[in-house]
């Protein structure tokens, strides 16, 4: 089975330009969804994880599945305005557009080890705003985990000094 049959291309999606990469297809198949989630899993090796921080709203996936596999709690990171309790914020840029991101301040204690999971590494800029999130927080990065990296548009120049682990590479 390869995971590229079940990521289908989207032109001009959410804009003119814009290839984008579809994952409902992998998500849908009961097998491939398995697979691919045991696969993020192995890419973490052998670290000790306290949190598995995922981003709205595709880090949402397998982030929590990865927790578990991992016995780390989950951590959203949300878009501007969603979370109830005392938070703290990042803007940042992504392939399409600019945003607001947020992280409870409770969610993650003074040297926890984190693992940051999303589903797509495009310029790196959402990546990057929640590093900088967790590190507010005290939080110690551990690796950056992606189901796809867009390697052209290289991503991982925004996340030197940490470990990025991609699943698929376009
Ligand atoms: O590397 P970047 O250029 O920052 O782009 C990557 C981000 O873009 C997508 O999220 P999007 O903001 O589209 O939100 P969604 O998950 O709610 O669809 C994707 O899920 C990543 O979070
Ligand atoms: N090309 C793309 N496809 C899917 N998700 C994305 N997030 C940012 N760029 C993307």
């Amino acid at each position: 089975m390869d995971f590229n049959d079940y990521i289908r291309d989207i032109q001009d999606f959410p804009q003119q330009g814009i290839v984008f990469k579809d994952i409902t297809p992998l998500l849908q198949d009961k097998e491939t969804l398995k697979k691919a989630s045991e696969a993020l899993f192995l890419l973490v090796g052998e670290h000790r994880i306290d949190k598995v921080v995922g981003m709205e709203s595709r880090g949402f996936f397998f982030g929590p599945m990865l927790a578990t596999k991992l016995n780390a709690g989950f951590v959203p990171v949300r878009k501007s305005g969603k979370l109830p309790a005392a938070k703290i914020s990042q803007s940042y840029n992504l392939e399409y557009g600019t945003d607001i991101l947020e992280i409870h301040e409770d969610s993650i204690q003074k040297g926890e080890n984190v693992l940051i999971h999303d589903d797509v590494l495009a310029t790196g800029g959402t990546a990057k705003a929640v590093c900088q999130l967790i590190e507010r927080l005290g939080g110690n990065i551990i690796a950056c985990n992606f189901l796809i990296e867009l390697d052209f548009l290289s991503g991982r120049n925004n996340l030197n000094g940490y470990e990025v682990q991609s699943l698929l590479h376009y």
